[in-house]
């Protein structure tokens, strides 16, 4: 049932999916990995420069910032409000209510601007709250490849939220990649679990194999390049195919043959439970990160 009402909610959003608009100004507080990755993502679509600020107080990450994207830069958090349409909240979780301290003063003023917060576990009620009660604040759950146009961004938006802001929020996320829209906040925690946190997994696999094609005797380059090159294969093939992930891998796995063995290893393993049980570590881990 939660599924279908996903699906029904996600084709209202999507029924009005407009192209990001290039003037939209967008503020980032906090310029480190994410907010990076969302920059990249943004340029690449051929969002202009002009238009995004990123407000972070290491003088550093500011220069850097500056010389990598040409965006604008302020050391001030409250700079984000006069300048932007949308601010997207891109600090650590525990950074949040300093963050939402400093803007609900300025937006007491100005309170026509969308605040997103990429924050993991933390409430969207706890945000509104935090931000003078503010309906145009949306909770959004994306991963590393927005940086390339490829991400994964899991987004909630309260009962109360227009679909003027609903909107800008999709065509912001949509820019940069794939959108899901949760009805029920407390799936949040396995967005985290399967997609904010996911690029890790599977990079640390790619990194195991690529160790043990290493240990087998290829050179590194050579290990690297069959090991990536057929993941990117592999996961290409399944986002095309009409067969399931079960499917692909039997087209694989000829009986008797090698990659029955080595699938036998990953199951007397108990893959499946590692997997399962370390996507429950991240989605508990995203729980405790909720901030009252
Ligand atoms: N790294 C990832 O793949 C993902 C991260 N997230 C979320 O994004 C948020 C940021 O994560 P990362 O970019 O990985 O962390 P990060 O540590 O790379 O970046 C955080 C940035 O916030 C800045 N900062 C610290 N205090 C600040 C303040 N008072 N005002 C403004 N900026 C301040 C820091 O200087 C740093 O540049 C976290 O809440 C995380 O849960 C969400 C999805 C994926
Ligand atoms: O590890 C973290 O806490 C963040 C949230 C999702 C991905 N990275």
């Amino acid at each position: 049932m939660a599924f279908s009402f996903l699906a029904t909610f996600s084709e209202v959003i999507i029924s009005q999916h407009q192209s990001l608009d290039p003037n939209t100004c967008i503020a980032f507080i906090g310029g480190g990995n994410m907010a990076k990755a969302i920059i990249s993502g943004l340029l690449k679509q051929g969002h202009n420069s002009a238009n995004i600020l990123v407000c972070a107080p290491s003088q550093t990450t500011r220069h850097d910032l500056m010389n990598k994207f040409n965006v604008k830069v302020h050391h001030d958090n409250t700079a984000a409000v006069a300048f932007a349409d949308v601010i997207i909240v891109a600090v650590k979780p525990f950074v949040v209510p300093v963050v939402c301290e400093q803007l609900s003063e300025v937006m007491q003023h100005d309170n026509r601007k969308l605040v997103i917060s990429i924050a993991a576990g933390v409430k969207h009620a706890t945000l509104c709250q935090k931000l003078n009660n503010s309906p145009k604040v949306i909770c959004a759950m994306p991963n590393l490849p927005t940086a390339i146009g490829e991400g994964l961004t899991g987004l909630f938006a309260g009962s109360d939220t227009q679909q003027n802001d609903i909107a800008l929020a999709e065509s912001v996320m949509r820019a940069v990649g794939e959108t899901v829209w949760l009805k029920d906040e407390n799936q949040m925690s396995t967005i985290v679990a399967a997609a904010g946190s996911s690029p890790a997994y599977l990079f640390l696999f790619l990194e195991a194999m690529e160790k043990a094609a290493i240990e087998q005797g290829l050179p590194q380059e050579t290990a690297t390049k069959a090991v990536l090159q057929s993941a990117m294969g592999a996961i290409s093939m399944a986002m095309n195919s009409q067969h399931n992930l079960a499917s692909l891998r039997q087209q694989v796995t000829s009986p008797k043959g090698t990659t029955e063995q080595a699938i036998m290893a990953f199951q007397d393993g108990d893959l499946d439970q590692l997997v399962a049980s370390a996507m429950a570590c991240a989605a508990t881990r995203a729980k405790e990160l909720s901030i009252g």
